[in-house]
C-alpha cells in the first residue's frame, strides 16, 4: 500500500531577508481528531480551517470507507462530517491505508478495538517500520483482539468483538510520554464497561481531552499526581455519547515552527505569523527558541473553538546555544528538527537529553538530522536519547530526508545561512503535514525550487 516511488527534490538558493504577514495551515493533530470525534458523534460537524494534508486525509478516507459521509475539504479549508454515532462505523471492504500518518493508525486502533467488526490497517514504508506495540499492549490488557506483526510494526489487526461484548476498563501507566498512546487507550474506554484511566509521565498534548469535552463526553483530569507536577490522570467511563458541535482548527504550531526559525536565523527582517494554536502543551518549541535568545513576541492572544491561538513576530535575531530543559521535549515533540537548524545557527553547543521517541518518528530524527547537519559542515555528537549541536557556518551538499517532511521542511529553512545550494532529496512527504511549505516559504524571501 502506499508503495509509489517518491522522487521531489528540494534545491535551494541561499537567502538573505525573511519578511512577510503570513498564515500557516490547520493543526494536523486537531484536524484528526475533528474527523474522528465528528465520524462517532451524533448529528452533523462542520469544521472550519482543516488541514488538507495528507494524514488528515488518510483519516478521513478511513472514516468514508467505515460508511461516514463526509464533504470537503473546500477550497477555504471547511469539511462537514454526517457522524453516525459511537456504533455507526461498518466494516470497511479493504486493508485500511493509513499512508503516513503514526497519529491515524494509533488512535485508530483505539476506536476500531470497540467495534463489532474486523479490520486491518497498514501505511507507507515509514509506517510500517514503525512501532505499535505501544498501542496493541494497553488494548490487549482492556481483552481487544488486536494484533501487530511480531517485531511490533503494522498491519495492524483487529477482531471484532462479540455481540454485547464490551472491552475492559483498566487503569494504565502510559510507559512513553505520548499524546497518540494516551488518546488511544481514552477512544477505547468509550467502549469500555467501567472508568478507565491513564496516567502520563510527562505532559502531552490534550488535544483528545479538549476535543472530547467539546463533543459533551465527560473526562476527568488530576494533574499533580503523586505531587508530581508533570504527571497527570485522565479518566474517561464508557457508555456516553458525543454530540457534533463546530470546530474551529487553529494554525499548526509545528508548522509555525519552520518560520519562527526561519525569521530567527535569517540575516534581517520582521516576520508575522497569524493564528498559531497555542495549546500550552504545544508551546515547546517557543520556550526554547525565547531560552535561546530569539526575538519572539506573542501578540493578539484569544481564544478559538476551545483552543489558544495568537499571532508571533519574529525578528532575525543572533540565537545562543542552550541545554535544553527535558521538560520542553514532549511539548517541542516534532519541533526538534526545525530547533537543531536553529541550534546550528546559534553561538555556542546545544545540549538536548531525554529525547529517546525522535528515533521513532517518520524517521530517526536523530540520527538523520546529525547525518544532514554534518553534510553540511556542523558539528554534532549524537546520543541515545538526543544531541550536542555546536553552531558554525552551513555549508551546501546533498540531504536525504529519509521520507520525512520535517527533515526536508528543516533543511529548505538552513539555506537562509547556507554558503551555497542545498538538494534536498525525497520531499513528497512535505505534503502529508505542509502542503503550500515551498510557496509560502518562497513568499517570504527563501528560493526553493521544487522538481
Ligand atoms: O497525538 C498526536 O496528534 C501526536 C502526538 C505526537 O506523537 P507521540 O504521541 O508518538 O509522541 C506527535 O509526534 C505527532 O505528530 C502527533
Ligand atoms: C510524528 C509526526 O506525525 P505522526 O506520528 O502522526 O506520523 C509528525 O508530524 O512529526
Amino acid at each position: 500500500m502506499s508503495q509509489a516511488k517518491k522522487a521531489l527534490t528540494f534545491t535551494t538558493r541561499p537567502g538573505h531577508s525573511v519578511s512577510g504577514d503570513i498564515i500557516v495551515p490547520g493543526d494536523k493533530s486537531v484536524s484528526h481528531r475533528s474527523i474522528m470525534f465528528g465520524s462517532l458523534a451524533n448529528g452533523t460537524t462542520h469544521i472550519k480551517g482543516f488541514l488538507p494534508g495528507q494524514d488528515c486525509l488518510a483519516t478521513m478516507n478511513c472514516f468514508k470507507a467505515m460508511g461516514i459521509e463526509i464533504e470537503g475539504p473546500d477550497s477555504d479549508h471547511n469539511v462537514t462530517v454526517h457522524g453516525k454515532g459511537l456504533h455507526g462505523l461498518s466494516q470497511p471492504k479493504e486493508q485500511l491505508d493509513i499512508g503516513n500518518s503514526g497519529t491515524s493508525i494509533r488512535l485508530l486502533s483505539g476506536i476500531l478495538a470497540g467495534q463489532q467488526f474486523s479490520s486491518s490497517m497498514a501505511g507507507d514504508v515509514s509506517l510500517n517500520k514503525r512501532p505499535m506495540a505501544r498501542v496493541v499492549e494497553p488494548l490487549q490488557l482492556m481483552a481487544a483482539n488486536i494484533s501487530a506483526r511480531e517485531d511490533g510494526t503494522p498491519p495492524v489487526v483487529c477482531q471484532g468483538l462479540a455481540e454485547n461484548q464490551k472491552l475492559k476498563a483498566i487503569d494504565y501507566i502510559l510507559p512513553m510520554a505520548s499524546a497518540q498512546v494516551k488518546s488511544c487507550v481514552i477512544l477505547a474506554g468509550m467502549y469500555a464497561e467501567g472508568v478507565t484511566s491513564v496516567i502520563e509521565p510527562g505532559i502531552t498534548r490534550d488535544h483528545t481531552e479538549r476535543m472530547l469535552t467539546a463533543f459533551g463526553y465527560p473526562v476527568t483530569v488530576e494533574k499533580n499526581i503523586d505531587g508530581d507536577e508533570q504527571k497527570t490522570r485522565i479518566s474517561i467511563e464508557g457508555g456516553h455519547e458525543l454530540t457534533a458541535c463546530d470546530i474551529q482548527i487553529p494554525g499548526d504550531i509545528s508548522s509555525a515552527t519552520f518560520f519562527m526559525v526561519a525569521g530567527l536565523i535569517a540575516k534581517s527582517g520582521q516576520l508575522t505569523i497569524r493564528n498559531v494554536g497555542m495549546n500550552p502543551t504545544r508551546i515547546g518549541a517557543i520556550n526554547i527558541l525565547k531560552a535561546m535568545q530569539g526575538d519572539l513576541t506573542i501578540i493578539n492572544e484569544r481564544m478559538a473553538g476551545g483552543e489558544p491561538v495568537a499571532d508571533i513576530v519574529v525578528k532575525a535575531s543572533q540565537l545562543q546555544g542552550i541545554d535544553i530543559s527535558e521538560r520542553d521535549v514532549p511539548l517541542a515533540i516534532d519541533e526538534f528538527p526545525a530547533i537543531f537548524i536553529a541550534a546550528a545557527c546559534a553561538n555556542g553547543t546545544t545540549r538536548l537529553r531525554g529525547a529517546e521517541e525522535l528515533r521513532v518518528k517518520e524517521s530517526d530524527r536523530i540520527q538523520a538530522m546529525a547525518d544532514g547537519l554534518v553534510e553540511l559542515g556542523i558539528e554534532c555528537t549524537v546520543f541515545d536519547d538526543g544531541i550536542d549541536i555546536t553552531g558554525g557556518e552551513i555549508g551546501s551538499g546533498t540531504i536525504h530526508s529519509h521520507d520525512d517532511h520535517r527533515i526536508a521542511m528543516s533543511f529548505a529553512i538552513s539555506s537562509l545561512r547556507a554558503t551555497g545550494s542545498i538538494t534536498i532529496l525525497d520531499c513528497d512527504n512535505v505534503a502529508t503535514s505542509f502542503p503550500n511549505f515551498v510557496s509560502l516559504a518562497n513568499e517570504v524571501g527563501l528560493s526553493i525550487t521544487q522538481a
